[in-house]
């Protein structure tokens, strides 16, 4: 329900926009707050460049845009449970809030050596491909 004596919404959104509104503002919490989501991001912009560069295939261009997404996915759960620990605890130490952070962080380091070993399958052929 949302309050009435309050702009603060906690309710459910009323149409599209209002939920396009709250999804954005989502998006600029992850850009301007979360450092590692930055970095993923430029990592991703960096694999771009590198496809345009090296001339990659569309079948490349499928595994270098699956694993870009996987990386920020993970990346995105991660805040998630993070904020949500956060909440939960609230400054507290708990042995079941670092297994959920060292777990949601386990996950992103899996996927980033994902999106490091494509990188590597996909680049590495092509550089070779566009020198020779
Ligand atoms: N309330 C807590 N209780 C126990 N351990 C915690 C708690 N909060 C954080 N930790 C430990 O500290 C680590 C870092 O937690 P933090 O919330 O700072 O994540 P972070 O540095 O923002 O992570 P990331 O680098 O993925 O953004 C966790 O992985 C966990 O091991």
């Amino acid at each position: 329900m949302a309050l009435k004596d309050s702009k603060k919404q906690i309710g459910k959104n009323k149409n599209f926009c209002q939920s396009l509104a709250h999804a954005l503002q989502g998006i600029w919490a992850l850009i301007t707050e979360e450092r590692n989501f930055r970095f993923h991001v430029f990592a991703s912009a960096f694999a771009f460049i590198m496809g345009i560069i090296l001339k990659i295939d569309i079948n490349g261009w499928l595994w270098i845009a699956t694993a870009m997404f996987v990386v920020i996915a993970a990346e995105v759960l991660n805040t998630i449970v993070e904020t949500v620990v956060d909440l939960i605890v609230d400054n507290h130490y708990s042995i079941l809030a670092k297994k959920a952070k060292d777990v949601a962080a386990g996950g992103v380091l899996i996927s980033a050596l994902f999106a490091v070993i494509i990188g590597c399958l996909i680049f590495i052929p092509s550089f070779f491909k566009l020198i020779r």
